[in-house]
């Protein structure tokens, strides 16, 4: 039986080490002497699936939906109820780390540096699973206490950091797959297939021992990532990426980052030594590659399972491009019932929760499309299906988009209510079909997928809504919409309109025309490309032409004044540093309505990191889109910039804190300005 000490000093070690190969090394070499140790006691007894997965900073793997529920307001409170140490003394401590696992270790050392260790790892997974099922908080306070009165001062810091979901050692899932691979001697591709397919790094790691990596298959209702797109400015650039040819002599060089800093564009590559150019340009993980010359990333990404990138920027060169609207709305994959459960169906965001119970007449409309397509004979819809889209908030009447402000009430709201449901009613518009039948189809070029999206939704709608009718109003708005009765359930799938482009002139008018029917602008979509799952490349584009806005994450709040006391109503906001790190950027307390606000202070009550008084720092989950009149340097806030007139445009649930803007990005926008204003 493992201890949860092993995985507390290799993160510990991890968190000093820089360098990757060396961090991949000493977690292979971890895995394999926890995997060796318990193989005279037997397969049950192996803890190297659990040291993976906490160490991935996940306490259940991600195919399985329970909650830890434990925020930082529960777990300061059972640290100061373990180490006896009183308010003051825990904001001190907080505040010299501002984490709350370091605080933890500080506070528990001088009373019990010399414990030794006792707790297992599989003791660490009962009570975390115990936790999940916890009817009430003060049960759930009292597993936590549990568990932190069995540690050490350095399992107590890596359990508070695994259950905040932050353990700041440096270590991406990918990091932890490879490691698993070294330590199994299995390809890393087919750990990552593996991981990608059942979504279970535990389960991996114990494939890969047992040699039986490739018996893995699909299993539904774990969201699979999002392909992303990149920006660009003018239909002209878009035309640009889709034709350039590949340039005669391999050229290397980085370009200055775009959007973010996570990126790096590698332009013209000649991937393998000997090879024939491939890649005109693609994006790299700048985290992961901050200082390595272009040559090492095209080398690596190619290597580690990066020839998706590459074949899909051979594929956007001189080929067709599809486009499609932008809907300003909530993307969404939506997977729908297979053999083992039959006439289940799941929504999941694009962060990856799961949000089903937020749009139930979507959840009923497929069980219901399900359950009538299933009771037809001979049927060709397959049995398990996985489709992408987006879920819009839609007026019947006109046939169009609700705006997303009308949409964004309902999001995040776990009860809908009738009046909710009538007031704003919600559609789903399918782009991609992922999978189908139990089969990934995210290796075939898009051209292939949309094929088969179509015969899909035309089957499905054949079936449920025969004879076919088209809604007229719908054909004029560009959406084709599948029925005309509302309550019928097809009438809440559409699909995106979609249609072959050549040139800059026909961007541009199905970019007005897309505005004119109140979207955002167009995507391109190179029609040779593989579905990237999780990845920004350049095979998807985006044209938006827009005043620039930021995606920032709340750190910290402010309780108001007048009509506002007593309430957080002023947020203090940040984006990601170089070294992913969160800055400061600015402070904003306007935009939101006072329902929305009432309902931030609570959440804001509930994951307080630091308390002090009038201001709370908060753990860092929410984001929010923010509008400002300009950017000024300033020292006023640690990213070294300021925004003026700031006002919140939306509350992102619908996006991850791992992606939001970087002081890059501000830097950029900075400079974009004609004024450089100077505080
Ligand atoms: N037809 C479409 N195909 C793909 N994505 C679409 C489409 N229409 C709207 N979208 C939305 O656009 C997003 C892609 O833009 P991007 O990857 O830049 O996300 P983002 O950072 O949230 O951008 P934005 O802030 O512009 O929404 C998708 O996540 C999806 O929600």
């Amino acid at each position: 039986m493992a201890l949860f000490a092993v995985v507390a000093e290799l993160a510990d070690e991890l968190a000093k080490e820089a360098g990757k190969l060396k961090k991949r090394a000493a977690i292979a070499e971890t895995i394999s002497k926890v995997h060796a140790a318990s193989s005279e006691s037997g397969p049950e007894s192996d803890d190297s699936g659990l040291l993976a997965l906490y160490l991935a900073g996940t306490p259940f793997a991600e195919a399985d939906s329970r909650k830890l529920n434990a925020g930082g307001a529960l777990l300061s409170k059972a640290l100061l109820a373990v180490s006896g140490a009183s308010d003051q003394m825990l904001t001190a401590a907080y505040r010299r780390h501002g984490d709350m696992g370091a605080a933890a270790f500080d506070l528990l050392f001088a009373a019990r540096a010399e414990k030794t260790a006792e707790l297992t790892l599989a003791a660490v997974a009962e009570a975390f699973a115990a936790m999940a099922v916890a009817k009430t908080t003060a049960i759930r306070a009292a597993l936590v206490e549990g568990l932190l009165r069995r540690a050490t001062p350095l399992e107590a810091k890596y359990l508070l950091k695994l259950m905040l979901g932050d353990m700041r050692i440096g270590v991406k899932q990918s990091l932890v797959e490879e490691a698993i691979a070294v330590a199994a001697g299995a390809s890393v591709d087919a750990v990552r297939r593996a991981v990608m397919l059942e979504a279970d790094l535990g389960g991996a790691v114990r494939r890969a021992f047992s040699g039986t990596l490739h018996e893995s298959r699909m299993r539904l209702f774990h969201p699979l990532g999002f392909m992303l797109a990149s920006p660009v400015e003018t239909p002209e650039e878009a035309v640009e990426r889709f034709t350039e040819k590949p340039a005669k002599v391999p050229v290397v060089k980085t370009k200055k980052p775009r959007k973010d800093k996570k990126v790096v564009v590698v332009e013209a590559a000649n991937h393998k030594p000997g090879e024939a150019v491939q890649a005109q340009s693609f994006y790299a993980d700048a985290e992961e590659f901050a200082d390595a010359p272009p040559e090492d990333v095209i080398a690596k990404e190619t290597q580690a399972g990066g020839d998706t990138t590459l074949a899909n920027a051979a594929a956007t060169q001189g080929v067709e491009a599809f486009l499609e609207d932008k809907y300003d709305g909530m993307r969404a994959q939506i997977h729908c019932g297979d053999s083992g459960q039959p006439g289940r169906v799941a929504i999941y965001s694009r962060n990856k929760e799961d949000v089903t119970e937020s749009f139930p007449e979507l959840e009923e409309a497929f069980a219901q499309i399900r359950a009538e397509t299933d009771a037809a004979a001979g049927s060709l819809i397959p049995s398990s299906l996985i489709l992408d889209g987006e879920i819009l908030g839609w007026d019947f009447e006109q046939g169009r988009a609700l705006p997303f402000a009308v949409l964004g009430q309902r999001i995040g709201r776990k009860r809908v209510s009738n009046e909710w449901r009538q007031q704003v009613p919600v559609v789903f518009v399918a782009f991609d079909l992922m999978c189908a039948d139990g089969e990934l189809l995210l290796e075939l070029p898009l051209r292939e997928r949309r094929n088969r999206l179509e015969a899909v939704v035309e089957r499905l709608v054949e079936r449920v809504a025969s004879p076919l009718v088209v809604d007229e109003r719908a054909r004029d708005s560009q959406a084709v919409l599948f029925a005309v009765e509302e309550s019928a359930p097809v009438e809440r799938l559409m699909i995106s309109p979609s249609r072959l482009v050549e040139s800059a002139e026909e961007i541009d008018r199905a970019y007005a025309d897309a505005r004119a029917r109140a979207n955002e602008g167009v995507m391109l979509k190179a029609a040779g490309s593989v579905y990237q799952p999780g990845r920004r490349g350049l095979a998807w584009v985006k044209l938006k032409r827009e005043l620039a806005t930021l995606d920032v994450v709340v750190t910290g709040a402010e309780f108001g004044h007048g009509r506002r006391a007593g309430i957080l109503s002023d947020y203090t906001f940040a984006v990601r540093g170089d070294k992913g790190e969160l800055l400061n950027v600015g402070k904003a307390y306007s935009g939101l309505t006072d329902v929305e606000i009432g309902e931030m202070s609570a959440w804001m009550m509930e994951h307080t990191l630091e308390d002090q008084g009038f201001f709370r720092t908060v753990e860092p989950l929410m984001v929010l889109e923010v509008a400002f009149n300009n950017i000024m340097r300033s020292g006023r806030h640690a990213s070294g910039f300021a925004l003026r007139f700031p006002r919140i445009l939306k509350i992102r649930t619908d996006k991850p804190v791992s992606e939001i803007d970087t002081v890059s990005r501000v830097e950029e926008v900075y400079q974009s300005q004609v004024d450089k204003p100077v505080e």
